[in-house]
């Protein structure tokens, strides 16, 4: 099938000049086509450029093209949200009351709620149950123009039932438009029953999960939550290392709630990411720099924390690539609007409205190992395309807290028109 989108006020590429995240300047670089048009055909971009000119390189394509009028519109590539906690049982609004009333996010969770609440509703919710749950959240984020979706596992803290989170992620990578990509986060806390004695829930972790998820082959990355109550930095070292020898690559939630030298971790252990980093040292900062350490800033658990925002500005400044996401989940962050962390970015990290759409794309598309695929719009790419009711990307944040998706492209298929989900 071709599909042609025609004549948008702006199509930002992203062109990805330096073939990897980016870093500094190259965050402000969004390689914007003013006027311009995107020629798919089946799920590959074929070329982007004025109209006139993929008249004459392309008149097969062109004849045979179904129409999409972008005038009036912005186009871009798919939104990538590299970072959230998407499958889950249940919710906790009750807890979100209790820290409007002066509970921390650690109080709740020692007094076991927070992490340890959501594993025990996971643990009760059957395969199906979850996947249903699973599919209406991933229908959520493609109305929001996400077309990408990193899933972490780390509700169970026992083997089936992180099993059963990874077999979700991986039956709706298979069933549902958006991709899912799967990161295993058996170490997400550690159980209420190995408290006192918890070496021997990195042992489990390392000696039961990490071999059969490895050999399942459920998950792509290891993450580790790297804090002061939960896992130490040498605890998360040997879960990184043990997760690295079975092929899979580091990830780590850092310096989220207290500092606590994650981001020194992730660059010693190589890790494609480091994320939250919102009380990250500027030794941390400069390790990562040095290290090409990615980091997934998540300003909205800041905002629903109250919490202190990650140093954004600063990162770029120091060279980190720097990508943004929804931390998407039932206690710290439970929002799939993409669009409103882009706006808190620019509103409290101090970044630029380019450097927001870089964030959400191909340096988010990189933290997941996909950015040779996906998140810039040129010839051979995936088709993942986005068209924004904006006049120009500067209203895609200037009006804030909307989601100003119109149509969603995936895979070179129409999924969402008009901001209606269309039957899978
Ligand atoms: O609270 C949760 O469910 C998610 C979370 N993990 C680490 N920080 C927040
Ligand atoms: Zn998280």
């Amino acid at each position: 099938m071709t599909i042609l989108i025609k004549n948008a006020n702006e199509v930002i590429t992203l062109k990805d000049h330096v073939q990897g995240p980016r870093t500094k300047e190259q965050m402000r670089d969004i390689a914007i086509v003013e006027n311009g048009s995107v020629l798919i055909e089946d799920n590959r971009i074929v070329a982007v450029g004025a109209f006139e000119q993929l008249v004459v390189d392309f008149p097969d394509f062109i004849k045979n093209a179904e129409l999409v009028d972008a005038a009036g519109k912005v186009v871009m590539p798919g939104l990538v949200d590299c970072h959230t906690h998407l499958v889950h049982g249940g919710t906790r609004e009750q807890e979100f009351n209790m820290r409007l009333n002066g509970s921390t996010y650690m109080e709740i969770m020692n007094a076991g709620g927070g992490i340890h609440a959501t594993t025990k509703r996971t643990r009760e919710t059957s395969f199906e149950q979850l996947y249903k749950k699973t599919m209406q959240h991933l229908d959520v984020f493609l109305k929001h123009g996400v077309t990408t979706v990193e899933a972490k596992s780390g509700y169970g803290l026992d083997w089936e039932t992180e099993k059963k989170q990874l077999e979700v992620a991986k039956k709706l990578q298979e069933t549902h438009s958006v991709d899912v990509v799967s990161t295993f986060m058996g170490a997400h806390a550690v159980p209420r029953d190995y408290k006192g004695h918890e070496d021997d829930f990195v042992e489990l972790v390392i000696q039961e999960m990490l071999p059969k998820v490895a050999e399942l082959e459920l998950a792509e990355f290891n993450d580790v939550f790297c804090e002061k109550g939960v896992f130490t930095p040498e605890q998360s070292r040997r879960i990184l290392e043990a997760g690295k020898a079975r092929g899979l690559t580091p990830k780590i939630h850092a310096d989220e709630i207290e500092p606590y030298k994650g981001a020194e971790l992730a660059a010693e252990v190589g890790a494609i990411s480091a994320e939250h980093l919102l009380v990250a040292s500027d030794e941390g900062i400069q390790q990562m720099a040095e290290a090409g350490t990615i980091a997934v800033l998540l300003p909205g658990t800041a905002f629903f924390l109250r919490a202190p925002f990650a140093r954004g500005r600063l990162m770029i400044d120091e060279g980190v690539p720097v990508a943004i996401s929804t931390d998407f989940n039932p206690g710290s962050s439970p929002t799939m609007s993409l669009p409103f962390i882009m706006n808190l970015a620019c509103m409290h990290m101090g970044m630029t409205l380019e450097e927001v759409l870089t964030a959400t794309t191909i340096n988010a598309a990189y933290a997941i190992n996909r950015g040779a695929q996906i998140g810039s719009l040129e010839a051979d790419k995936q088709a993942d395309v986005i068209l924004l009711d904006v006049a120009n990307y500067k209203q895609l944040q200037y009006f804030y807290g909307m989601n100003h998706t119109n149509t969603v492209i995936k895979n070179g298929r129409i999924v969402v028109q008009n901001g209606i989900l269309l039957e899978q």
